[in-house]
């Protein structure tokens, strides 16, 4: 195992980054709120394959919570984590605290039109506000060659890839697969929050995306499709959809009625209670 050493500060943090420049390390960079799951830590495997000295940050960023949502309560153990990311052989990992981040009112943020307005755009204002606001300034710390992230988000990929076209930030996004449970429910960090029967119906979530994914493939019309899917997770009892949507990928604009050959999001938020879970699976058709 490699020594991981936790940093809390910028300028800590952009010293550690230089030496290993200068040793010509790459730099990979896996960016999250933390609580770490095999999700997480599959990025970092990713990463060690890509790159030589791996960065992960574990800031959970009030910007992208709206005021009614989980920021107070969403699962914090740093000490796991810091165990967990140092046996995944992370390097470094920078563990800011809210005023090391902004320890000033934040007048400058990013905005990203388009991608950003369908989708949890429109269940969550300012979401993606606060992302690109936060990985922007992230990636200005770190500076890194290649960044990770998870197509569980795969609209926050989309916003990613398009600010740093937009912005020419040097970097290079590498999108990795949905890490799963055994019953094919994603994993996320706030999974701990369901009870053991919403955690049970969630499994519908995954199966939804499957039979949309038959269906597609068969030629059904994205409209039929969507519908099929409502009625299949309105069959459980406990889950009350936010939204399911049938888009291109990656420009997250609605599709045309027949297929074109090209990428499409098939993508759900859903709620069991007070826990919104997110989904998805991007196909060609
Ligand atoms: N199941 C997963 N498979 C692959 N990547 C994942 C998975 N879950 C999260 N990630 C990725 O890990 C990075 C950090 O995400 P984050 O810390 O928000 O975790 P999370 O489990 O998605 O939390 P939550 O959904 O509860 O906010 C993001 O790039 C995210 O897409
Ligand atoms: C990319 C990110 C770390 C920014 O806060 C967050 O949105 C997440 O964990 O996906
Ligand atoms: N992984 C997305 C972070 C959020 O829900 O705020």
């Amino acid at each position: 195992m490699r020594t991981l050493q936790q940093i809390e500060t910028i300028e800590a943090l952009r010293e550690q980054i230089r030496a290993a420049r200068r040793q010509g390390k790459r730099i990979g960079f896996v960016p999250t709120m933390g609580y770490l799951h095999e999700g997480h830590l599959s990025l970092v495997e990713e990463a060690k394959k890509r790159t030589d000295f791996v960065v992960m940050s574990i800031f959970v960023n009030p910007l992208q919570f709206g005021p009614s949502e989980d920021y107070e309560r969403y699962p914090r153990d740093l000490e796991r984590d810091s165990r967990l990311a140092a046996e995944a052989g992370v390097d470094l990992l920078f563990t800011p605290s809210v005023a090391e981040m902004y320890p000033t009112q934040v007048k400058t943020t990013v905005s990203v039109s388009g991608v950003s307005e369908p989708l949890c755009g429109r269940s969550r204002p300012g979401h993606f506000d606060g992302v690109a606001t936060v990985v922007m300034k992230l990636f200005q710390i770190v500076q890194p060659d290649e960044a990770f992230f998870g197509q569980k988000d795969a609209q926050q990929v989309a916003v990613v890839e398009q600010m740093v076209r937009d912005l020419s930030v040097p970097v290079t996004i590498i999108p990795c697969p949905i890490v799963r449970e055994a019953d094919g429910v994603a994993m996320s960090s706030r999974n701990v929050y369901l009870s053991p029967e919403e955690r049970k119906q969630a499994a519908v979530l995954y199966r939804s995306l499957q039979m949309a994914k038959e269906l597609l493939a068969q030629d059904k019309a994205p409209a039929q499709v969507r519908s099929e899917m409502m009625r299949l997770i309105e069959a459980e009892p406990l889950a009350q959809i936010d939204y399911i949507e049938i888009l291109n990928y990656p420009d997250l604009t609605p599709v045309e009625a027949a297929g074109t050959g090209q990428q499409i999001l098939v993508a759900l938020a859903v709620r069991f209670g007070a826990t919104r879970l997110i989904d998805n699976m991007i196909l060609t058709r």
